[in-house]
């Protein structure tokens, strides 16, 4: 089955369409995970490693029910050399057998021939000695399309060959997205309008059974203007949506990011979940999965009318 109609499949089981983001932060992970991994592994990097493991378990043992997909930002992992990394991969590992669709958020790219050397590596496989092999067990990535067309080709190309996906930054949360992204071409239309299209003729060849394209876009919550513009302009292409609670977007935002189908979009959290404020006497996996059921229920509210 290709990635787009898996990440749908997944979508209509647990009627959610909650993307939750496993972005550990160490000085943020509770003490209650890191005591027993200290006592017996001591203050070590492979300890730590450990610590981001136990703690990425809980999160997921509690948003199961609730979330069809995690995305990993790799930053949180790669900042701590190879066992950071062990730690990613192990995490894709548990979350591969509960049965969750896996995003990578590497936002890669480079001159093709290192594309293609980063889209073997995270999506494909690798000539190890010989043998053609996975090194990580994914769905799909984020790349950035800032090199062009040529960049991008590689990953969609390793994609397709292994049914992977892919998801395009578009128009960014952040708050300087704007600088460059919002710039008036002299056609009239918006630096991220001109990218759409180029994406979209992109993506066309390349849809699912359900008719949505496997190249997804990255539209920030923050944006929900630019967001109306672009449902109208693609129809068939899912957004990957963060910026929702950290960042400061809302349910009642999200509105025009669907479409009347209901489907077209993955709302990513990740602090607002991972990390959410605990009641009194809660855990924090308690805590996460109150905040992912809640988060779920309300964006379910202004999606097609489910609930
Ligand atoms: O590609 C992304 O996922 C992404 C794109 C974007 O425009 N904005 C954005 O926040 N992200 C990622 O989405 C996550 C947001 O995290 P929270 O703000 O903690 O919910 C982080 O992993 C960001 O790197």
């Amino acid at each position: 089955m290709q990635a787009i109609d898996r990440l749908i499949a997944k979508i209509e089981e647990k009627n959610s369409c909650v993307c939750v983001g496993l972005d550990p932060r160490f000085e943020r992970i509770p003490e209650e995970v890191k005591k027993p991994i200290k006592e017996k592994m001591g203050e070590t990097l492979e300890g730590l490693a450990q610590v981001l493991i136990n703690f990425n378990y809980g999160i997921l043992e509690a948003v199961e029910p609730y979330a069809p997909v995690v995305k990993f930002q790799i930053s949180f992992y790669e900042q701590y050399g190879p066992a950071g990394l062990k730690a990613l991969i192990e995490s894709c590992k548990i979350s591969r057998e509960m049965g969750f669709e896996i995003i990578l958020d590497a936002k890669r790219n480079d001159i093709s021939s290192t594309a293609k050397a980063y889209a073997d590596g995270y999506l494909g496989k690798v000539n190890l000695w010989g043998r053609e092999e996975f090194i990580y067990d994914l769905d799909s990535m984020t790349v950035n399309p800032y090199l062009g067309k040529d960049g991008l080709e590689p990953f969609i190309e390793v994609a397709q060959k292994y049914d992977k996906g892919v998801w395009v930054l578009l128009k960014t949360s952040n708050p300087s997205s704007g600088d460059l992204q919002d710039l008036t071409l002299a056609s009239g239309e918006k630096v991220y309008e001109r990218l759409a299209l180029q994406l979209q003729e992109l993506g066309t060849n390349w849809c699912g059974e359900s008719g949505y394209s496997n190249l997804g876009m990255v539209v920030g919550a923050t944006y929900p203007e630019a967001a109306a513009r672009l449902r109208k302009m693609l129809p068939r292409t899912f957004f990957l949506i963060p910026g929702y609670g950290a960042q400061g977007a809302v349910a009642a935002e999200l509105e025009h990011f669907f479409n009347p189908d209901g489907l077209g979009g993955i709302v990513n959290s990740s602090r607002g979940i991972i990390f959410a404020r605990k009641k009194d006497g809660e855990d924090y996996k308690s805590a996460a999965r109150r905040a992912v059921l809640k988060m779920k229920q309300k964006i379910n509210t202004i999606r097609g009318g489910r609930t």
